[in-house]
């Protein structure tokens, strides 16, 4: 880690150039079959599975980009006196547990690290502690390796997640810590604690936010960002010249792998985006709606028949290519649940996903996209130059576990500008 990276993301799908990456540790596994709901997962994970599955995401990834990961990051700053007092008089206020304050305040900046993501050890030194069934003063942070929610980059800053659990809000203060204070990167925060009006009532996460083109972002709104984190995106949008668009999609909030619109919808190329056909495509409940915003002012607010005309009425056409396939509900449905709408844009018409999700495979290899494994980049097997359009799998059994995929797992930080 040496230069400074300047945030600039005004594309899903321009050439990556720097992306922030959490390898999952020991807080992916910290939890039971009786408390994973609420560490927001639907099953339990098994670690050294999962790791050697984010090897081949992260071994692509540093072959075609630079890496940064959030824990060298947040060492480095911890290493800071006074990034480390307020960011750790910040957690113990915000989960109330001030007691800590002076423990966590003696560990060196790796091992605090360390505490903030995997948990700090709950000292079994009082009679509540022993009878306690916790074994976390402060709850691990299982589910940081998707680094892509706790804060979101929007043209040449970055947003701070709002979010919608507690059990996520630390990543968030993490990472607005980071952005602040870490010498390799350079970018204005926003954080929508900073809003006038109705605050509490904000959530915002970075799967719902898809920055299409400059004047294009399309945002999910449902269980995790709110109507009103949506209304606060357009007071952001609004400091702008000239014309804007926002495009909302709102999503159900049954079963969980609806929870963020990257779940259902992706771009992969300048003319090609990934749909899951039954919210996307298909007449529904869910709204599609598009917010004008012409300089500084809302000039219009209307409902459209759905997300992908609407962005074709704006200029963007794009042909969607379904998750699961065309032909198979049940199979849509199932390849939709291991995210397999869910794909990372390192370029456009260049994309990752998971290797499990064959039938959406199969779509978008009828549709010119190679279908290259992750090892074949990894050991050199085949030179990526030589494609126009592809995309790299990466194993995914126990990872989807967690809820997300290559997308949810990647926050970018810097893309080339697209010619469009
Ligand atoms: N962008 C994404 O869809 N991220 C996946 C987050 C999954 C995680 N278990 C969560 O529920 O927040």
């Amino acid at each position: 880690m040496s230069e400074t990276i300047q945030t600039s993301v005004y594309s899903e799908i321009g050439e990556i150039e720097g992306v922030i990456l959490h390898t999952p540790g020991s807080e992916v596994e910290n939890m039971t079959p009786g408390n994973a709901e609420r560490a927001l997962y639907s099953d339990i994970l098994n670690l050294s599975v999962a790791q050697e599955e984010y090897q081949q995401l992260h071994g692509v990834l540093c072959k075609i980009t630079k890496t940064l990961q959030v824990k060298d990051l947040l060492t480095e700053i911890l290493g800071i006196p006074e990034v480390k007092e307020s960011l750790v008089r910040k957690i113990c206020k915000s989960e109330e547990v001030r007691s800590l304050r002076k423990r966590m305040l003696n560990l060196e900046a790796a091992e605090l690290a360390n505490q903030l993501i995997e948990g700090v050890p709950l000292n079994k030194d009082s009679l509540t502690g022993f009878l306690s069934d916790e074994r976390n003063a402060l709850r691990p942070l299982h589910n940081f390796f998707f680094t892509r929610d706790a804060s979101m980059a929007l043209y040449n800053q970055v947003l701070i997640g709002k979010m919608a659990n507690k059990v996520r809000s630390r990543e968030a203060m993490v990472m607005e810590a980071i952005f602040k204070h870490s010498a390799h990167l350079n970018t204005k925060t926003i954080n929508p604690d900073s809003a006038k009006h109705d605050k509490n009532k904000i959530t915002i996460e970075g799967g719902d936010l898809l920055v299409a083109r400059e004047d294009i972002l399309i945002v999910g709104t449902g269980l995790r960002t709110s109507t009103h984190g949506v209304d606060f995106i357009i007071e952001q949008i609004k400091k702008n010249n000239g014309k804007h668009s926002i495009v909302v999609q709102q999503l159900p909030s049954k079963p969980e792998s609806f929870i963020h619109l990257d779940m259902v919808f992706t771009l992969l190329d300048r003319d090609f985006c990934m749909v899951y056909d039954p919210i996307i495509m298909q007449p529904n409940k869910y709204q599609t709606i598009l917010i004008s915003i012409e300089d500084g002012k809302v000039k219009n607010i209307e409902k459209q028949s759905n997300l992908v005309q609407c962005l074709h009425g704006l200029g963007l056409p794009l042909k969607p290519l379904y998750c699961g396939g065309r032909k198979d509900i049940w199979i849509q449905e199932r390849e939709q649940w291991h995210s397999g709408a869910n794909f990372f844009a390192v370029g456009p018409g260049k994309v990752i996903g998971y290797a499990r999700n064959v039938y959406t495979l199969e779509e978008m290899n009828n549709n010119g996209f190679e279908v290259i494994p992750a090892a074949d980049v990894i050991n050199n097997k085949i030179n990526l130059n030589a494609y126009k359009k592809y995309v790299i799998t990466i194993n995914g059994a126990e990872l989807a576990r967690g809820g997300g995929g290559g997308r949810c797992m990647t926050m970018p930080i810097r893309r080339k500008k697209v010619e469009w």
